[in-house]
């Protein structure tokens, strides 16, 4: 099931990031008045993280009760705990580490490189951590909100073009060998996990985006243009400023 399509475009990535992080702040704020816990799934990349600082930069994060909020990752590059690439790494100076109450026990980083197990079994562990969260008879928790960063090659989390990453089913995440973009060993959420979601919001700046936008938006396979296949229940969300929204 595919919900409701909204594209909304800003002047910059500044106002996206600034306009995203308000945006991210009220719907948590309404879901939290009718129930917790809420899931939230963190993306890297460059307005990713300008999003997560803004969220940090925002008086609203005061009004949220973190210790009902349970933070998710998108994809992670698998690379040793507390490596500056590492997408959690940059989560949580942009934000985790000024959220006052958010218990460590709400916060479910993929694994890190640990020189002894391999991308499969960091895939394996992360399933495991879904499930120990998921209602009765799931995998996984539904999501209430997805956020995503895209390429200029159109992929969201670590789900590249004609990459077999894109292929898996059956289960909610996968291990990503030989990533066109480094590092190249990765872990992801599979299209059925982002599928499954309630609103996946896709954010991208910039004009060497914009090809991926507009392919994305005309659903193009999902084997050339992965963003086309990232949608939500509910909501598909693209939040893009006016470059990336150029063609
Ligand atoms: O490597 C990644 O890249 C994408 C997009 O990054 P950007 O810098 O072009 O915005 C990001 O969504 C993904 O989480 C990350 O692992």
């Amino acid at each position: 099931m595919t919900g409701q399509r909204l594209v909304v475009v800003h002047p910059d990535a500044e106002v996206l990031a600034e306009a995203a992080a308000a945006r991210l702040l009220t719907r948590i704020l309404d879901l939290q008045s009718v129930r917790s816990p809420v899931h939230v799934v963190l993306t890297g990349g460059t307005v990713g993280i300008k999003t997560l600082a803004a969220v940090a930069n925002s008086t609203v994060r005061h009004a949220v009760d973190w210790t009902g909020v349970h933070l998710w990752w998108g994809d992670e590059r698998y690379l040793p705990d507390g490596d500056a690439d590492r997408n959690e790494t940059q989560a949580r100076g942009a934000l985790l580490d000024h959220l006052d109450g958010l218990p460590a026990g709400n916060v479910h980083p993929m694994p890190a490189a640990d020189g002894e197990h391999d991308v499969d079994w960091a895939a394996e562990q992360y399933a495991a951590e879904l499930a120990r969260f998921a209602p009765e008879g799931s995998a996984a928790p539904v999501f209430d909100v997805v956020l995503l960063g895209m390429g200029p090659d159109a992929h969201v989390a670590s789900l590249f073009p004609g990459h077999p990453a894109g292929t898996v089913t059956g289960r909610p995440t996968v291990g990503v060998r030989s990533s066109p973009k480094p590092p190249p060993e990765r872990v992801s959420l599979t299209f059925e996990m982002i599928q499954a979601s309630s609103e996946v919001w896709i954010i991208a700046a910039g004009a060497e985006k914009a090809d991926a936008v507009s392919a994305g938006l005309a659903g193009a396979d999902r084997a050339t243009a992965p963003a086309a296949a990232a949608t939500g229940t509910r909501l598909t969300l693209w939040l893009l400023d006016s470059a990336a929204a150029s063609r």
